[in-house]
């Protein structure tokens, strides 16, 4: 063990398997995520972590071990494939949730357990403006079939993911079948035995390599009126047309991932925090008192600087995901028994909480490859792996401009409902006492009150007011004589403004419940003192909404950076723990830098000659085009 890392890990001021249990929900959930890690995969024989994995051999492991929980099978598919995406994710997440969620039980019992699919919905013109898609779906009576076409070549279906060119069963989104409703259709055909089906990959990627993304033109393809996916909406034989309750419930599954994306914004996080720490632990670089040893760089302010609010950040994160996945599964428990009520509040969380924290942990990954120097950007860290895997996820499964904006269309609504006299219930509530100028500004001391109860509040009064000032810009606009579209156009810095307040008051506010919920005085301290820093740390950054908003003052403004520091300082002597607390196996992590024991040097030099590149003394390449160069010279 590396004498640094050693060394942090003396004196702990708290339990770390407690918080190991906080993160896990419990310790039977650590011991039970810790048995597959372990003895399910780690010491299966059957698993050689140095080569490719099979997906056919996890999935019938799955079953041996009969792990059937969602928990656990992600539990054991991310030890299985570690950091990296897995080829057939989009099958688990995307198709089999919309099989489970859009199918009547007849279409269930005879698809479910039986095939793997794709989820085609984006086209080459629109992957956002899902009103925009033009592939078409026309009913014929007379053979009870639909026929899917691709009228353009921006219809063509771009984007499926771990659509395999030898079967094809997708979930389709094709234009209304009415004014304004999608629907969704099981193709149910297979390849090369259908004509009228041109599909292919769309090429080389930034990344996301393990997936293959097609695309698919259809030229008037038959398929029964059954594989119209019939729990909301229905096709009768006749042709007619059963509207569903909502024409969002077709939207449903894109709100499943994007409640999951949240945590896992989380985890990615906490991932690289665990590589940069543990690496500023042992890295020695520089002076700092001239004569002495070269410093740890994670005694650097800066280096604590760059790394401690990401800390904060991927714990507030895990428990924001915590909240998002319970919020959702308690709402879609309301939906499926016809309950619609929150579906609106359920869009405007998960869609602006999913913006909020991939933006975020997108840039946060960036600044830990960085503070690790050059062997941050050697693939031996995995930090520019994590990032290539990681920063599709603002642009999938809902650009996070237009998430922001949906959520801001939420927060409009609310906010013109308190103007018009409601009281508002859930997680805008806040906005009631915008209305009765409750949040004039509080009398801020002269010093910053640090209580976590009060900072919470300081953020609540910066959301309410940048919503009041978007609200305001489209009344202004509107005054002008601009219509209402444009308007609202002419207000969306504001309103993107609005929402990311909005989210990181929510985030600060589930960070605030989750430690007062914590009973273990050491655990309690360490998480108390992490929540003040993401809180501070975001006052930092948003200096400007806290004074416009009233509630910081000219002068107060230094003891924001001077409690800055304070709060970095506290957090040093734990923050290896920290991240040892996450509790990612080395095998997960694959990374030189982030290794438990702290080895990084002796372990960097072995996986450098353990390249392709190192296998001769001197590279074929010589041989085969130097060498015969030299001759003719
Ligand atoms: C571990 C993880 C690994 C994750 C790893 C997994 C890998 C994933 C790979 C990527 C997979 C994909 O990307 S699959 C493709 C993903 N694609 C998307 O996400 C498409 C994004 N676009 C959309 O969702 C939609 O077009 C919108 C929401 C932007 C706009 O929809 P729209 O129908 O035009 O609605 P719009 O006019 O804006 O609003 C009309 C009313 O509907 C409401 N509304 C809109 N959507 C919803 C909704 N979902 N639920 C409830 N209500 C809704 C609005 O609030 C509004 O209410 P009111 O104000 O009138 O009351
Ligand atoms: C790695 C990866 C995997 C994917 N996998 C799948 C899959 O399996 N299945 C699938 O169906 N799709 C998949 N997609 C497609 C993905 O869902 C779309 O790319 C995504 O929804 C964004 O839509 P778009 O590409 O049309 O971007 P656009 O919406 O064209 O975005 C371009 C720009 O326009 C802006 N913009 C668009 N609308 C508005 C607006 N109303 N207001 C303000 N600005 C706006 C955006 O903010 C953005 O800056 C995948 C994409 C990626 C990158």
């Amino acid at each position: 063990m590396n004498p640094d890392i050693l060394r942090e890990r003396q004196n702990a001021t708290f339990d770390i398997e407690k918080l190991t249990n906080i993160l896990d929900g419990g310790a039977e959930r650590t011991n039970r995520r810790r048995e597959i890690r372990e003895v399910l995969v780690l010491n299966d024989p059957d698993f050689d972590y140095g080569t490719p994995t099979s997906l056919p051999t996890m999935i019938l492991k799955l079953r041996e071990y009969g792990i059937s929980d969602p928990v656990e099978i992600n539990w054991y598919k991310s030890m299985y494939w570690g950091t990296g995406r897995e080829a057939l994710g989009l099958h688990y997440v995307m198709f089999l949730p919309t099989l489970y969620t859009q199918c009547d039980s007849e279409q269930f019992n005879k698809w479910v357990p039986l095939i793997i699919g794709t989820y085609a919905q984006t086209e080459m013109g629109h992957g956002t403006h899902l009103r925009g898609l033009e592939t078409t779906a026309t009913f014929d009576p007379a053979t009870q079939e639909f026929v899917m076409h691709s009228p353009t070549v921006t219809s063509i279906k771009w984007w499926p993911g771990g659509r395999n060119p030898l079967f094809l069963p997708l979930i389709f989104l094709s234009i209304p079948l009415s004014a304004s409703l999608f629907d969704l259709f099981l193709s149910g055909f297979a390849l090369p035995t259908c004509s009228g089906i041109v599909i292919g990959d769309i090429g080389p990627k930034f990344g996301f390599d393990a997936v293959d993304n097609g695309y698919l033109k259809l030229e008037h393809v038959r398929i029964p009126r059954e594989n119209m996916l019939m729990k909301y909406a229905q096709v009768k034989p006749d042709g007619s047309y059963v509207k569903p309750l909502s024409s969002k419930l077709t939207y449903g599954t894109m709100v499943f991932i994007r409640s999951l994306i949240v945590g896992n914004a989380g985890i990615v996080l906490s991932q690289c925090c665990t590589i940069a720490i543990r690496y500023s632990a042992v890295r020695h670089q520089s002076e700092i008192r001239a004569g002495e040893a070269e410093p740890q760089i994670l005694d650097y302010q800066t280096q604590q600087h760059k790394l401690f609010p990401l800390l904060a950040t991927a714990y507030a994160f895990l428990f924001a995901g915590q909240y998002m996945i319970d919020t959702y599964n308690r709402i879609s428990g309301d939906i499926n028994q016809g309950d619609l009520s929150e579906m609106p509040e359920l869009h405007a969380l998960s869609a602006g909480l999913k913006a909020f924290t991939t933006w975020t942990a997108n840039t946060g990954i960036e600044v830990c490859r960085m503070s690790c120097g050059g062997h941050g950007y050697s693939r031996s860290s995995a930090l520019p792996d994590i990032y290539v895997e990681f920063t599709p996820s603002c642009t999938y499964e809902g650009e996070n401009t237009v998430m922001m904006l949906q959520t801001a269309r939420f927060l409009m609504k609310s906010y013109r409902q308190v103007q018009a006299g409601q009281q508002l219930s859930g997680a805008v509530s806040y906005l009631n006492k915008v209305h009765h100028r409750v949040m004039a500004p509080q009398a801020v001391s002269s010093q910053l009150d640090l209580n976590l109860n009060t900072l919470v509040d300081l953020y609540e009064i910066r959301a309410a007011m940048l919503v009041e000032l978007a609200a305001q810009s489209i009344q202004q606009e509107s005054a002008r004589g601009k219509c209402q579209e444009d308007s609202w156009n002419n207000s969306t810095i504001d309103l993107v403004r609005a929402s990311d307040a909005h989210c990181h008051y929510m985030v600060l506010k589930m960070f605030r419940d989750k430690v007062d919920q914590i009973e273990d005085p050491g655990v309690h301290s360490v998480m108390s003192t992490l929540a003040h820093l993401y809180a501070i740390h975001g006052m930092g950054n948003f200096t400007g909404d806290f004074l416009q908003a009233g509630v910081l003052t000219g002068a107060q403004v230094p003891s924001v950076s001077k409690c800055l520091k304070g709060l970095l300082a506290e957090v040093r002597p734990s923050a290896v723990l920290l991240v040892d607390a996450f509790d990612h196996h080395d095998k997960m992590l694959n990374s030189v830098l982030g290794r438990h024991d702290g080895n990084v040097y002796e372990a960097m030099f072995e996986w450098a000659r353990s390249s392709p590149l190192n296998r001769t003394e001197v590279h074929e390449s010589f041989h085969k085009h130097l060498k015969p160069l030299q001759a003719k010279l």
